[in-house]
């Protein structure tokens, strides 16, 4: 399995919720270890939780040193006041995050793939970026904006 499939697949689990999450973009999230799958999600309807809190509680103790698939650059900030999804994956250990695309809200925009890297996390993005813009595209076109 590469990269790329386990973003289709990311990205198959985050198409049917498009239209339901509200502001939020419909975010798929596959945790991998080896080349098994052992957590994953999406964006829930209304737009929280977010997908890597649902792929992270499946996946439990077991996301230690596992890889994630995300189609959005993980949250660096939540208008809940929760944790972010950049530190939820840091306190979760895990070794390596490949992102489909980033995240043009403000509450990411760069600051969550910073923040994974400054804590030793691997992060490869653009694997798959034109099919996540494209299912998002109401979402994009918004915060893409001048
Ligand atoms: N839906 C989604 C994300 N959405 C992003 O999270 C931020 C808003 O957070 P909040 O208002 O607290 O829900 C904002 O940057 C938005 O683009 N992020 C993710 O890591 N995973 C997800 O599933």
């Amino acid at each position: 399995m590469t990269d790329v499939d386990f973003m289709r697949r990311a990205l198959s689990l985050a198409a049917p919720g498009v239209g339901q999450t509200g502001d939020n973009p419909s975010v798929g999230c596959v945790i991998v270890a080896g080349d098994v799958v052992i957590g994953e999600g999406a964006t829930a309807a209304g737009g929280r939780p977010h997908a890597e809190e649902f792929a992270l509680a499946q996946a439990g103790e077991r996301a230690r040193g596992g890889d994630v698939y995300v189609t959005l650059e993980p949250c660096a900030r939540r208008s809940t006041g929760g944790m972010s999804c950049a530190d939820l994956l840091i306190g979760a250990g895990v070794a390596r995050v490949v992102i489909a695309t980033g995240d043009p809200h403000p509450f990411a925009a760069g600051v969550g793939v910073a923040r994974l890297r400054a804590a030793g996390i691997a992060v490869t993005s653009g694997v798959m970026d034109a099919e996540a813009r494209a299912l998002n595209a109401a979402f994009f076109s918004r915060w893409d904006r001048p």
